[in-house]
C-alpha cells in the first residue's frame, strides 16, 4: 500500500536555524495522526513541506508517492488548514465556493450544516468575522473538502471549547464515513486525544516519538497516599516524579499497570492513576534527555 505520506532523511534548515533533522516518517493511508511538540519543535514546517508551500533542504518527501511541490494532481488531493489561514477580501461563501470548485470530493450539504452548526453567515466578509468564526471557516473547508490527506495545523485560533468539540465530534464522525488521512497538529493533546490513532512527537526539529496512541497511553501513572506505602509499592520501579508533602507522597512512574497492582494499591489504600496522553508528554519533554516516552 502506498503510504499517505512518507518522509526519508528530511531536513529543513533556514539561514541560521534548524526547522527539521533527519525526520523518517510513513504515515498509512486512512488513519488519523496527532502531530505533537513544543513551540518551534517543527510542526508548521513539516506540514508546509507535506503540502508542497516549502522545499526541503534535505532528504525527501512523498506524499501518495509522489513529490507533492508544484504537483498539481497531488496537491488537489490535499487541504491544508492553518491557524495564521488569511482570505482575500471576500465574503464566507465566496471562500466556500472557490474551495468547492477545488476539490473534487467536496460535499457542499456538509458545507452547509457545518455553516449553521459554527454560526458562519455565508454572506459576512471574512475580514468582519471574529478570530474563532475565521477559524471556523479553515474547518469547514477542511472538513468538507473530504480531501484524501486533510493536515490540520492548530486549526483552531480564538474557537472556544463548544466550538473545538464540535469540530472533533464532526471530524470524528465524518472520517470514520469516508475514511482519509488526518494529520493534527495541536497543543491539546488531551482535548484530542480520543481521535488519535498514531502519535508522532517532535522535539527540536526530530522525531522523539512514533507510535501508535494505544501503546503510549497508559505506559506511566502516579500513585499517592501515605508516604511509606507510596514507596512501598513503587519500589524496584522507574521512577520518574517525587513529590513529598509532611507524612504524604505522590510519586510518577513508568511502566503499564495491570490488575496486581490495582489490587495492590487499593490494599494499602492508594490513589493509583494513570498519567494522561498531556501528561506523559509534558513530562517526558521536562526530562532532558532522560529516558524518553518508550512504546
Ligand atoms: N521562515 C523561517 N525562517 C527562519 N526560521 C524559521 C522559519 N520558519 C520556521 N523557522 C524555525 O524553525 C523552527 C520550527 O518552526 P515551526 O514553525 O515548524 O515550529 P512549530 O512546531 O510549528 O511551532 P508552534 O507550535 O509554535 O507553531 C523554529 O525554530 C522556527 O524559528
Amino acid at each position: 500500500m502506498i503510504p499517505a505520506i512518507s518522509t526519508s532523511g528530511l531536513g529543513r534548515r533556514y539561514r541560521d536555524q534548524l526547522g527539521l533533522e533527519g525526520v523518517d516518517l510513513t504515515v498509512a493511508p486512512g488513519t488519523v495522526t496527532g502531530l505533537l511538540g513544543r513551540n518551534g519543535a517543527g510542526k508548521t514546517t513539516l506540514l508546509r513541506i507535506v503540502a508542497g508551500l516549502e522545499f526541503p533542504t534535505a532528504g525527501s518527501v512523498r506524499v501518495f508517492g509522489e513529490p507533492p511541490t508544484e504537483n498539481d494532481a497531488v496537491l488537489r488531493r490535499i487541504v491544508f488548514v492553518r491557524e495564521d489561514q488569511t482570505y482575500p477580501d471576500i465574503q464566507v461563501r465566496h471562500a466556500i465556493a472557490a474551495a468547492s470548485w477545488f476539490y473534487s470530493n467536496w460535499d457542499g450539504a456538509l458545507a452547509g450544516q457545518l455553516l449553521s452548526e459554527f454560526g458562519l453567515p455565508p454572506r459576512r466578509p471574512i475580514r468582519k468575522l471574529s478570530r474563532g468564526m475565521r477559524s471556523a471557516v479553515g474547518l469547514v473547508i477542511g472538513l468538507a473538502s473530504r480531501a484524501e490527506l486533510t493536515l490540520f495545523d492548530e486549526p483552531y485560533a480564538g474557537l472556544d471549547v463548544v466550538a473545538r468539540r464540535l469540530f472533533y465530534d464532526r471530524l470524528l464522525a465524518d472520517v470514520a464515513e469516508h475514511p482519509r488521512t488526518v494529520v493534527l497538529s495541536t497543543h491539546l493533546v488531551d482535548e484530542v486525544a480520543g481521535l488519535l490513532e498514531h502519535l508522532v512527537v517532535l522535539e527540536r526539529g526530530r522525531v522523539v516519538l512514533d507510535a501508535p496512541s494505544e501503546d503510549v497511553r497508559g505506559t506511566a501513572a502516579t500513585v499517592s497516599g501515605p508516604a511509606v506505602a507510596v514507596e512501598e509499592f513503587v519500589a524496584g520501579r522507574a521512577v520518574w516524579r517525587r513529590q513529598h508533602l509532611g507524612s504524604r507522597a505522590s510519586i510518577t512512574f513508568s511502566g503499564r499497570l495491570d490488575a496486581d497492582d490495582t489490587a495492590r494499591a487499593h490494599a494499602l489504600r492508594l490513589a493509583l492513576e494513570p498519567l494522561s496522553l498531556q501528561q506523559l508528554l509534558v513530562l517526558a519533554a521536562g526530562r532532558d534527555g532522560e529516558e524518553k516516552v518508550s512504546a
